[in-house]
């Protein structure tokens, strides 16, 4: 029987259509033959609002719907207003999809340059919220542009959206060996929002009497990203604090890079989304120097959330003899395209 594969690309803005160009070539190269793959690009991103103002129109919600999975590239542009593209198309599809799960796994591979003396054994996963927080749009301005504005961003945290990511949180927790779960936030001062994750995170919790928890303060998490990164295993924490700490935490396992992220709709209602951690990278864009291993790591993530275990098991192990080919600085002296052709010769092999 031959199976399908229909894929919705997003390539966006800066370096995303040169890593999701790599990313397509490795994801054609380890498919099987018998697995029918059908991608159709959507224009979407700064070329596209310039042109018609439009930033994530309903036509195209509609027909990226369909398909069994997003690969997106980057979103952003200098020329394009801060926020028009970031919100009205990125949050848009997120929140739009239901992508309540943003998984963001951190894994020191060997050779792979880290900041970190001591070469800490570094693999754990953050899994944030993706779908509330501060990013809602909950808030506005008063007086703008003037020396009197007045500016609200309120996060907005519901019972039920924090409940269904803790759960999920608990569950991956569960099926790791180390099954330990740390919640991070921020409660001894964001007392109504911590205090809601907190509760519910105590609550589940007594249904995963196996798995080891443990609380930290966002501030004191980013000490212990750096000083401590093996205590780590899953990682449970908002919006906001997700997005930052998984910089962070790219930075100290080989550089943003290498960062993969998927925004997971468990319900499979809608499809998922796979895209590296980092931004569109204006100053490198154009110049073959981005590292599309973040792109072909998220490819792994969406070939396994589709149910092709041993594809994506293909890739990372591809990525990892890569790096240990490398000579263990951040800096490669491949291009993007090199790098790419590199991967999907592995893969293929
Ligand atoms: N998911 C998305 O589409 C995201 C979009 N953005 C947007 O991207 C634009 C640029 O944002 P920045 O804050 O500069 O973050 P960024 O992640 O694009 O870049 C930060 C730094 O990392 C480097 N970098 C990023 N990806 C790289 C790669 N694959 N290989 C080598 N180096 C890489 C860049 O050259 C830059 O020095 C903004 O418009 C921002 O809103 C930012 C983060 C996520
Ligand atoms: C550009 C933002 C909307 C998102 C972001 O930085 C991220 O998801 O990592
Ligand atoms: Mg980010």
């Amino acid at each position: 029987m031959s199976r399908s594969l229909s894929l919705a690309v997003i390539p966006g803005d800066g370096i995303g259509p040169e890593v999701v160009a790599q990313g397509l070539k490795v994801l054609t190269a380890v498919l099987p033959q018998d697995v029918k793959l059908e991608t159709t690009e959507f224009d979407l991103g700064a070329g596209r609002w310039h042109r018609t103002g439009e930033t994530l129109p309903d036509a195209d919600l509609e027909a990226l719907k369909g398909h069994d999975a997003i690969l997106l590239g980057a979103i952003g542009d200098p020329s394009v207003p801060s926020g028009v593209l970031e919100r009205g198309l990125l949050l848009k599809l997120r929140f739009a999809f239901d992508h309540y799960v943003n998984l963001r796994p951190s894994k020191l591979f060997p050779n792979t340059a880290t900041p970190l003396a001591g070469r800490p054994e570094i693999d754990f996963v953050v899994v944030r919220e993706g779908t509330e927080g501060p990013y809602t749009g909950n808030g506005g301005s008063l007086r703008t542009g003037t020396p009197a504005e007045v500016a609200t961003e309120v996060s907005l945290n519901t019972a039920y959206g924090v409940e269904r990511v803790v759960r999920d949180a608990y569950a991956r927790a569960d099926s790791r060996p180390r099954k330990k779960l740390t919640l991070v936030h921020k409660n001894n001062v964001l007392v109504y929002a911590g205090h809601l994750w907190k509760n519910i995170f105590d609550r589940v919790g007594r249904e995963y009497p196996q798995v080891t928890t443990d609380y930290l303060h966002v501030d004191a998490a980013t000490i212990f990203f750096v000083t401590q990164p093996d205590r780590f295993d899953v990682i449970v924490t908002d919006n906001l604090f997700g997005d930052i700490l998984t910089d962070l935490a790219a930075a100290v396992t080989g550089g943003i890079g290498l960062a993969a992220s998927a925004n997971i709709n468990p319900d499979r209602t809608f499809p998922s989304m796979f895209e590296p951690v980092h931004g569109s990278a204006p100053d490198i864009a154009g110049q073959g120097k981005a590292d599309p291993t973040a792109t072909v790591l998220s490819v792994a993530l969406l070939l396994r959330h589709l149910g092709f275990d041993a594809e994506a098991a293909r890739i990372e192990e591809a990525v990892a003899a890569d790096l240990a080919g490398r000579d263990g600085t951040a800096a490669s002296a491949r291009t993007t395209d090199e790098i790419g052709d590199a991967l999907a010769v592995r893969v293929a092999s």
